[in-house]
């Protein structure tokens, strides 16, 4: 870098200098993200205090909630980036991400976005996208519920539609029946390492999955504590469309709080999904399991950084996309 600025500057032309800086400029505004944390703060001083204040009130009347509202970020930006294509609705001309099969009859949340939404247009109307109210409300439920937080990366805009086919293809969104070497596989498309996959499926320390979900690790795997598998299969039955929708919190000790006891069950072989056990199956990931089930700060941090790292997917900026009037529709 450095005898390349004194080549410049000794250059006698003028012009070559002038090229030679903005292929610097282009080189920098390539490998630094577009968002910035401070993107509103002329434009909506209010965003923060709103949005927190309806993420405490929607999970005071329902804790799981915040799981949900997470789990609603982490599917946007895994669908074409995080640019708030899932929240848009279905109608009888257009089919969205919604009903793909990892989404549909499983998220939920949308209402409450929608609340947040209309409270932050009558703050600052115009200005915010869904997209980015997604990703204040994740971190929001995350502190709710008392794990670690961190500043949220802003300027997204919103996608003008979304595709139904994007959502359900293979490997897109991961599926809880997934080997290690999938999520791992699956994660790394996206940029995300194994490390940045481990520290954020500690979101399974909240909320919960339906038996159709855990179906196959209860009835039909090995890794499972046999009385955590018995407890499991007395409220969801070993045939298939039996007790589908019957709920189990993915952490069997704390299913409110946002903490480390995932890892702890995963290390006891009380993971609820398959894919869960997989992260703790005497392979590459074990270790970090490990360090996470004795070090609660070191999962708190790795996870800040994996969902800042998580939010920065594909984001739509500049004059792509717009903002949204409503989240579920396009303007
Ligand atoms: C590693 C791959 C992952 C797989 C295979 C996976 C799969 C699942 C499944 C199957 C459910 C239950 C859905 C149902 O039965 O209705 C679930 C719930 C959940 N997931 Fe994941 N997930 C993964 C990673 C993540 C990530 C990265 C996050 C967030 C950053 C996340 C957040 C959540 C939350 C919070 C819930 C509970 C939602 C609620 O109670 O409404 N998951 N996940
Ligand atoms: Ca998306």
């Amino acid at each position: 870098m450095a005898s390349l600025f004194s080549s410049s500057s000794s250059s006698s032309s003028s012009s070559s200098n002038v090229i030679f800086m903005f292929v610097i400029l282009v080189f920098f505004m390539g490998t630094s993200s577009a968002l910035s944390t401070n993107f509103y703060s002329k434009t909506c001083p209010k965003l923060f205090n709103t949005i927190q204040s309806e993420v405490e009130s929607a999970v005071s009347k329902e804790e799981r909630m915040g799981a949900s509202l997470l789990r609603l970020f982490f599917h946007d930006c895994f669908v074409n980036g995080c640019d708030g294509s899932v929240l848009l609705e279905d109608t009888s001309s257009f089919k969205g991400e919604q009903t793909a099969g990892p989404n549909v009859n499983s998220l939920r949340g949308f209402g409450v976005i929608e609340k947040i939404k209309s409270k932050v247009e009558d703050v600052c109307p115009g200005v915010v996208s869904c997209a980015d109210i997604l990703a204040i409300a994740s971190r929001d439920s995350v502190v709710t519920l008392g794990g670690p937080s961190w500043d949220v990366k802003l300027g997204r805009r919103d996608s003008k539609t979304a595709s139904l086919s994007d959502a359900n293809r293979t490997g897109t969104l991961p599926s809880p029946f997934s080997s290690l070497s999938t999520l791992v596989s699956r994660f790394g498309a996206l940029g995300l390492s194994a490390k940045d996959m481990v520290a954020l499926s500690g979101s399974h320390t909240i909320g919960k999955a339906r038996c159709f979900s855990f179906r196959p690790r209860i009835y039909n795997t090995s890794l499972i504590d046999s009385s955590f598998a018995k407890t499991r299969q007395a409220n969801c039955p070993g045939t298939r469309g039996n007790g589908d929708k019957n709920l189990a919190p993915l952490d069997l000790q704390s299913p409110t709080a946002f903490d480390n006891n995932y890892y702890k069950n995963l290390i006891n072989q009380k993971g609820l999904l398959f894919s869960d056990q997989q992260l703790y199956s005497g392979g590459s990931t074990d270790s970090q399991i490990e360090k996470y089930s004795k070090k609660p700060e070191t999962f708190f941090s790795d996870f800040a950084a994996a969902m800042i790292k998580m939010g920065d997917i594909s984001p739509l900026t500049g004059s792509n996309g717009e903002i949204r009037k409503k989240c579920g529709k396009p303007n």
